[in-house]
């Protein structure tokens, strides 16, 4: 009660006559912040104030439409008047560079999502380096850190990786991006600001027209972002941010703007804060602030709202959540990888059960998918020339364009011969042509395998394995998982690229009861149940900044308001699967509740090689506290979270003999 008081004490702030001021309401997911922002355009309204003087700002293109329903809901049921507008902040820079361009006869840029792939060939020609798929994601995030956050040169100098001079690659990503008029997100927010700072008259047009300033989540923004809004804002414009610092904040450059930061702006800043969680269940609730902050006084009364099931391997998994589906027909499943979703929609689709999908066909685009299939085309029928055009260098075959062209022809002039028999018939070069020989009794022989042991023999005897492998993918990537679990499900290899064929037709447009997401497409939506489709550390290895993906996952979780069930297998694949590191912390936290005070001030044993286990927490003598993410006991490895969010790997039994480590 008292505290309620308090927060509407706090939130008359944003209610005063006229609701001019600057202001920064801070509060955890599900505390009410649009609420409050739709309650303050009410309020704006009802004073007279039109909406055509009110900017608001949203992270997302779904976060506007959920903003324009919920107004809609609460405040203009019969859609009788002109509401308010939102905007995502892109969308207003490229108004801002638009409006610039027009000015100065100029053209403007094309904005594009993603420069990754040209940002690897870059790293690679220059370098000589190449970046798996998680160094990748950390160079480009820091490329677009430093445009976010208007880095100069002296200051983009310092950033130092491994091999790469990343001041070079910065500057020849920009001249990229210029000689083909080319922007990215980031570029948008950096560009407007400077071009407002070039055009005061268009700045002092834009500060006149809005007199108030609104950015819900407002953690996405970058600092760049920032800059420009205050160029638009003077002593009498009213900024109002809505911001959870803990969330996981989008990847174009987010800048946490601290209160302190914010005040530093702008004089007489007002603070709001929201501490109630109107959302979810008090239970989910203690779990998820345990899980943001481990100085969170946990109490729970209850954990019959989270389940964890494990199953003995990612098929059974996808079973255990068919009867989820089959039983609770409002439940959400939600996966951290988008075509990891594929699985339980075959199965969905085999039952009958209606369900949407929004586009798993990524899946079928990723290049080691296409290779799988193709080679289990060729492995069916060794006439199908065009899978093995597809395949055959990067199983190691490496013949010639010319070498292709005489078997072509060979094909063609007889029918009773396959790829093989040409091959051996032609006068292609004895030393490549054995390459091809000394595989072809195989070859026969695996034409009779399951798709399961057709999937190892491509992967191990054809060597696919080796090229996969050098370019980071390994044999427990999620992509490589997905198709052993579908080859699981269809021994049969025809049979397998049939349905594969089928599922990639499945339209994404369809309306049907029961959704499936991955985490990127649950902005601006809430679940009462959801289902944790992959809660394993090999489908969560994307952001190598773990805590961005603990903010990520709190994020998706904080959505989540009646009870989740978190789903994990034992095997996958024939490999050993572990829990995510923060599912299994999730687990010991709900499941050893009842313990918990006189179990945690017993002294914890010492650590071994047996007792270290996954989600512990440690503390390092050197290294501070941190968790345990992997152990690879093979390898006399153990790899640890430190407080910094980066993982290391240190040699085990160098870290045990020292007794480098003890538990928390
Ligand atoms: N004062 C309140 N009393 C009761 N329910 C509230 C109150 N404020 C918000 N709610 C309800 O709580 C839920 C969460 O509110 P809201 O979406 O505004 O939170 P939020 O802080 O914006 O969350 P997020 O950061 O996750 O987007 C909504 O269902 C909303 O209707």
């Amino acid at each position: 009660m008292g505290s309620n008081h308090m927060e509407e004490n706090e939130q008359a702030v944003l209610f005063q006559k006229e609701g001019k001021g600057k202001v920064y309401v801070s509060g955890r997911s599900g505390s009410g912040k649009t609420t409050l922002l739709l309650k303050r355009l009410h309020f704006l309204k009802e004073e007279g104030i039109s909406f055509q003087h009110v900017l608001n700002l949203a992270a997302y293109k779904e976060d506007t439409r959920h903003l324009e329903h919920l107004w809609t809901a609460s405040y203009d049921p019969l859609e009788e008047e002109k509401g308010p507008t939102f905007k995502t902040i892109y969308q207003f820079c490229y108004q801002v560079l638009h409006r610039y361009h027009q000015l100065h006869g100029t053209t403007l840029p094309q904005v594009s999502r993603d420069f990754r792939l040209q940002v690897s060939k870059m790293i690679q020609e220059f370098f000589n380096v190449r970046l798996n798929h998680y160094e990748l994601d950390e160079v480009y995030r820091k490329l677009c850190e430093c445009k976010g956050s208007l880095m100069v040169n002296s200051e983009i100098a310092k950033i130092s990786y491994p091999g790469i001079d990343f001041l070079y690659l910065y500057q020849q990503l920009e001249a990229y991006k210029q000689q083909r008029s080319l922007m990215s997100y980031e570029d948008l927010m950096a560009q407007a600001y400077q071009c407002l700072l070039k055009e005061p008259a268009l700045c002092e047009q834009l500060r006149s027209h809005y007199r108030y300033i609104h950015v819900d989540d407002a953690q996405n923004l970058s600092f760049a972002a920032y800059m420009l809004l205050r160029l638009i804002t003077d002593d009498d414009t009213s900024i109002v941010l809505f911001i959870d610092n803990d969330q996981y904040a989008g990847a174009h450059a987010p800048y946490r703007m601290s209160y302190e930061d914010f005040q530093a702006a702008y004089p007489q800043v007002r603070k709001v804060v929201l501490s109630q969680n109107y959302r979810c269940d008090a239970n989910i609730d203690e779990m998820i602030q345990k899980f943001m902050h481990s100085d969170h006084d946990f109490q729970l009364k209850d954990d019959s709202v989270v389940r964890f099931i494990t199953a003995k391997d990612l098929d059974a998994s996808y079973r255990n959540a068919l009867v989820l589906a089959k039983n609770n027909p409002g439940m959400t499943f939600l996966s951290r990888e988008h075509f990891t979703l594929l699985p339980l929609a075959d199965l969905l689709d085999q039952e009958g059960i209606p369900f949407t999908v929004s586009d798993f066909h990524s899946f079928f685009r990723d290049d080691t998918i296409h290779d799988l299939i193709a080679l289990f085309h060729l492995m069916i029928d060794p006439k199908d020339l065009r899978s093995f055009v597809a395949v055959q260098k990067k199983i190691g075959f490496a013949l010639s364009e010319r070498a292709l062209g005489e078997i072509e022809r060979l094909l063609q002039r007889d029918d009773t011969l396959d790829i093989y028999s040409a091959i051996v018939n032609s006068s292609i070069r004895s030393s490549a042509k054995n390459r091809v020989i000394e595989h072809i009794e195989q070859i026969r022989i695996a034409q009779r395998l399951d798709s399961i042991k057709l999937l190892l023999y491509v992967l191990t005897k054809l060597h696919y394995e080796d090229y996969i492998k050098a370019k980071g993918v390994t044999m427990r990537n999620p992509n490589i998982l997905v198709f052993a679990t579908m080859a699981q499900r269809y021994p049969d290899p025809k049979e397998l690229l049939r349905r594969l064929g089928e599922l990639a037709e499945i339209k994404d447009d369809q309306r049907h009861a029961i959704t499936l997401y991955d985490f990127s497409q649950v902005k601006g939506k809430v679940f009462e149940e959801a289902c944790f489709l992959d809660c394993l550390d090999a489908f969560y290895q994307i952001f190598p900044d773990q805590e961005q993906e603990r903010r990520l996952l709190y994020s998706v979780l904080s959505k989540v308001s009646k009870r989740m069930v978190f789903l994990v297998a034992k095997s996958a694949f024939m490999q050993r699967m572990l829990p995510h590191a923060f599912i299994s912390d999730l687990y010991h936290l709900m499941k050893t509740n009842d313990e918990a005070p006189k179990h945690n001030e017993k002294k914890e044993k010492q650590p071994t090689r047996s007792n270290l286990r996954p989600g512990k927490r440690i503390v390092h003598k050197t290294l501070g506290v941190g968790r345990v993410r992997r152990v690879f006991l093979e390898d006399d490895e153990i790899e640890i979270v430190f407080a910094d969010g980066i993982a290391k790997r240190l040699k085990l039994s160098a870290c045990l003999e020292a007794s480098m480590l003890a538990f928390r």
